[in-house]
């Protein structure tokens, strides 16, 4: 009869089948006979493993401690092995959502050359991203700054790496050689664009961008293929009381957030597990603002003003936007989140951020950004439109396409700031830093883009006949539903899993001890809420008719936007749950539009 080594209780590490990862888990038992030990992982996971693939828990070093001494980009990759990626031998049994801390079994070589460690994690990493896969030879030849350029223009050119990653994940030197042909197109791609990084690119174009479509809404012809007009002089761009006036909305605001009023809503939580509070008081806050507006209208404020000074009050916000990103860089950066998404790279850091949840005392500055001074602004500058077009064309009542746009575009900012709690789950609060890309998106791209429809309506106004409002609406409800549906599933399934009223919902466990839906929306297509989105954007350009391309111009983005957050939404996913999310990939074989895409 063999010795049994591990006892029933104890702990040790285990290996992950078909990786070199340890985790720690639990002994249940041996089984003599087929001389397996049967082991609990962290999450719940029980597994069968042979003896040589359980180590004693001395010889280990911690992952989450070697990953903040280094920040090359090999290593930040090295967190992409889940341990879902292999086909579960018996039932899992998800418990708390408990992401078990990987550990890689320390090697003389490892402690060592870290570098050379990293290339050897690389390898193992069962999704290799592209530039992961660049830099396993890259880092060898010791080429380190082509892999960063390369790893930089992969996530702020927004390509799609999922074909190299499909290169990658089939095969070592096969695929490092079909990558060196995709490594000269990348590279190329890049030499094509602003050096030194494609953040530098972006942070030029999108201001220059909303100057370029604020031009365009003054044309008597807009359009968005048009040459630029010609640039105004300097001096129009800037003006004191537009700066004063915008500064005083964001106080405004800032002063209704902290207010004691409202709910106290707790984040998903941290990699630390620590859950952040968010005061949910939009509601509250767009329902005052519009009091404070309507009692300044009735005083005989002019809110027409905002149409008159549309490109001051723009460029007087991007100055704030820019300020606050230069805050938020010089902030002491999380290192934990750094370590993990920041490349140390000035210009990235300063474009994407290097905080994940930046807050001065409790007033999240990230939170309060994305949902209240842009987004309520928004409807406040929809508003002036609407005032704008009465006084320009001597109307008692705004026509019905600004009507439209104003009540629909109300209705989603006003459902956002209702169900203000659901965004706590979205992608921009959970995994995204706050930098110039989302200070500069809150602040001037929501308002100063997202209100082109109603821009353009005071210029060039569109006759809508009763059958074609009708038509709209109707659009416009079905999109609506499908996105408020969709989004408020999955908002209720991720606070609570077992929520009664979601029990009759299939789901795939996941090893990170948090399932994905498949039935329901998410077994529909695996962006049902961006389905919705897409469909109301339509509904809002619609209404401005087919004259001009300007006003197409939200619907033109918003698909970019959302193809490229679904992609990213993916390898982030596939990342996170391995075979799980395959299979879910599986079940649920469309990504936005059933049938289609
Ligand atoms: N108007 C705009 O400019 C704009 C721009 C972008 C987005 N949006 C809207 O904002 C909302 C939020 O969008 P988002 O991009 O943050 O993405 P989202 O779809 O809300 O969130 C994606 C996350 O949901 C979870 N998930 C994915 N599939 C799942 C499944 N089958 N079961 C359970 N959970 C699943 C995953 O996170 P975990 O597994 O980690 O929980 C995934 O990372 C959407 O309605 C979108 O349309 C609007
Ligand atoms: C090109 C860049 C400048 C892109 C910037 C992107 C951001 C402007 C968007 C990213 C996530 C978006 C978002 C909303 C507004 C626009 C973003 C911040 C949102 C707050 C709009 C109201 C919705 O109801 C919402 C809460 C679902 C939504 C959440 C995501």
């Amino acid at each position: 009869m063999p010795t049994v080594k591990y006892q029933k209780g104890d702990t040790v590490m285990g290996r992950w089948p078909g990786s070199s990862l340890y985790y720690q888990v639990k002994v249940l038992g041996f089984d003599s006979k087929s001389q397996l030990y049967t082991v609990i992982y962290k999450d719940g996971t029980e597994l069968e493993l042979k003896e040589q693939d359980i180590k004693s828990v001395t010889g280990f070093q911690t992952r989450s401690r070697s990953r903040s001494r280094s920040r090359s980009p090999a290593r930040r990759r090295s967190r992409s092995r889940s341990p879902a990626r292999t086909t579960r031998r018996s039932s899992s049994r998800t418990a708390a959502a408990v992401a078990a801390t990987a550990i890689t079994e320390s090697t003389p070589s490892s402690r060592r050359d870290t570098r050379l460690k990293d290339t050897v994690e690389v390898r193992l990493s069962p999704v290799v991203s592209a530039y992961a896969a660049l830099s396993l030879s890259d880092y060898r030849q010791g080429k380190p700054h082509f892999c960063e350029l390369v790893r930089t223009l992969c996530i702020c050119n927004q390509l799609d790496t999922q074909k190299i990653n499909y290169l990658s994940e089939h095969g070592g030197r096969d695929a490092e050689e079909k990558l060196n042909l995709t490594k000269l197109i990348l590279l190329i791609f890049l030499l094509f664009l602003v050096l030194p990084t494609g953040a530098y690119f972006w942070l030029l174009f999108l201001p220059a961008w909303v100057l370029f479509v604020i031009l365009q809404g003054n044309l008597t012809d807009p359009s968005l293929i048009n040459a630029p007009p010609p640039l105004p002089p300097l001096d129009t761009f800037w003006d004191a009381q537009a700066l004063c006036f915008v500064i005083l909305w964001i106080l405004f605001q800032a002063l209704l957030y902290i207010l004691p009023v409202g709910k106290l809503s707790e984040g998903m939580p941290l990699r630390s597990g620590v859950r952040l509070k968010y005061r949910t008081n939009g509601f509250f806050a767009i329902m005052v603002s519009a009091i404070v507006v309507a009692v300044a209208v009735h005083q005989g404020a002019d809110l027409t003003y905002i149409h008159s000074h549309f490109l001051q009050l723009a460029t007087a916000t991007f100055i704030i936007s820019v300020l606050l990103s230069i805050y938020l860089y010089v902030r002491s950066p999380d290192l934990e989140f750094a370590s993990v998404f920041s490349p140390g790279n000035v210009v990235y850091d300063f474009f994407k951020g290097r905080e994940l949840n930046p807050r001065i005392k409790n007033f999240d500055l990230k939170f309060f950004c994305e949902m209240r001074p842009g987004l309520i602004g928004w409807c406040l500058i929809n508003f002036a439109m609407a005032l704008a077009e009465m006084k320009k064309h001597n109307l008692d009542a705004p026509s019905y396409a600004m009507i439209l746009v104003n009540l629909f575009q109300l209705l989603y900012v006003v459902d956002g700031l209702w169900n203000e709690e659901a965004i706590l789950t979205t992608m921009d609060l959970m995994h995204d830093g706050f930098g110039f890309m989302l200070a500069f998106g809150d602040l001037v791209w929501v308002p100063f883009t997202y209100t082109l429809q109603a821009y353009y309506l005071v210029l060039h106004p569109n006759a809508l006949s009763l059958p074609a409002v009708i038509a709209i609406v109707t659009l416009k409800l079905i999109g609506f539903y499908i996105f408020r549906k969709s989004n408020s599933e999955k908002n209720a399934f991720r606070r609570n899993p077992s929520n009664p009223k979601l029990s009759h919902l299939k789901t795939i466990p996941t090893a990170t001890g948090k399932s994905l839906l498949v039935s329901g929306w998410w077994g529909v297509v695996r962006h049902p809420n961006y389905l919705g989105d897409l469909i109301m954007a339509l509904a809002w350009s619609l209404p401005c008719g087919f004259s001009h391309l300007l006003p197409w111009y939200y619907m033109i983005y918003f698909i970019i936007l959302l193809v490229h957050r679904d992609s990213r939404d993916m390898s982030e996913c596939r990342r996170k749950y391995g075979s799980a999310w395959d299979e879910y990939c599986r079940t649920v074989r469309y990504r936005i539009i059933p049938r289609v895409y």
